[in-house]
């Protein structure tokens, strides 16, 4: 979809709303960054998006006198339920609330944010380069309209999927926390790279690419992975020896773990957001 949005609102200008914000202006989806405003109590966030000509504020409340189309909660899991009282103080009925927080319910929103019609999503970072995965779920008195400003905002940087909210956790074990298993994995790959001889960076450049053009294969062929990582495999081959040494340190059960330990992660925040708001956990 290639509408555009009249304005949006972000609470909380960190890492993951400065990728959303950044990815709307560049695929057009607003007129230009003074269509965005973003708050932040952090004064160096603000700086930055001023410097990248987005309209800031202090105030949460000017978030939302500002923003027609949609409101979008970027605080971590246990600021949620404050920026819904500033959410509340203001008679914007127009714009829908769209919460990235992870681990927080739509129950656990509505209930915040009485009246209200609110989304849950779950984007990643890199919705930054238009390459992003979110996965959302509708709150009870969310309509189609407001699905639509939805797969407007992040359709327009990545992938974008509705899924019932159970799997909304699974979803952020995945693609949520995903770019940074991802990003552990380049670095590692690279690493062997100049063990092996190479420069950093051209071992790092190599390695991204590999990573960048074996996802393209998986998504353009539909093609099993098993199948392709065979294709790669030549018998008594350079392939299947570094498979070998793969298999004997865990990878891919490794990898299973990380997304079992991350859904259940998200499972629990959205509890941490409810009984602790003293930031002991640096949500
Ligand atoms: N970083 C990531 O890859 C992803 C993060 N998320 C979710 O996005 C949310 C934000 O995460 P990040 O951007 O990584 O965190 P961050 O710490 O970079 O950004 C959060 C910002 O909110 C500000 N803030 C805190 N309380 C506030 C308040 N009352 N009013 C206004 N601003 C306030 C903080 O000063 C901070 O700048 C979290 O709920 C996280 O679960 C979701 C998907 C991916
Ligand atoms: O680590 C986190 O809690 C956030 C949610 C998904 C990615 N980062």
């Amino acid at each position: 979809m290639t509408a555009k949005v009249q304005s949006v609102g972000f609470i909380g200008a960190g890492m993951m709303a400065s990728a959303v914000m950044e990815g709307l202006v560049s695929k057009n989806v607003v007129d230009s960054s003074g269509s965005i405003i973003c708050s932040d109590l952090f004064k160096e966030a603000l700086e930055k998006a001023a410097e990248r000509g987005f309209k800031t504020t202090e105030v949460n409340r000017d978030v939302c006198e500002f923003a027609v189309d949609a409101i979008i909660v970027a605080v971590k899991p246990n600021a949620v339920q404050t920026v819904c009282r500033d959410i509340l103080a203001v008679e914007n009925k127009t714009a829908v609330i769209i919460s990235i927080a992870a681990g927080v319910t739509l129950e656990e929103l509505e209930r915040g944010l009485p009246g209200r019609r609110v989304v849950r999503i779950m984007p990643n970072t890199p919705c930054q380069v238009g390459e992003g995965a979110s996965c959302y779920s509708l709150g009870t008195l969310a309509n189609a309209q407001d699905r639509e400003i939805v797969e407007v905002l992040f359709g327009a940087v990545g992938l974008i999927r509705e899924v019932p909210e159970h799997l909304i956790n699974a979803v952020t074990g995945l693609s949520g926390s995903g770019p940074a298993y991802v990003f552990m994995f380049i670095e590692a790959l690279a690493d062997g790279g100049v063990r092996a001889g190479l420069t950093r960076a051209d071992a790092l450049k190599l390695a991204a690419q590999t990573v960048k053009g074996a996802a393209e294969m998986v998504l353009k062929t539909e093609s099993h992975p098993g199948v392709l990582k065979d294709q790669v495999c030549s018998p008594g081959g350079t392939t299947i020896a570094g498979c070998d040494e793969l298999e004997k340190g865990g990878f891919r059960s490794a990898t299973i773990q990380a997304v079992k330990a991350a859904t259940k992660r998200s499972m629990q925040l959205g509890h941490v957001a409810e009984i602790d708001i003293t930031n002991k956990y640096n949500l």
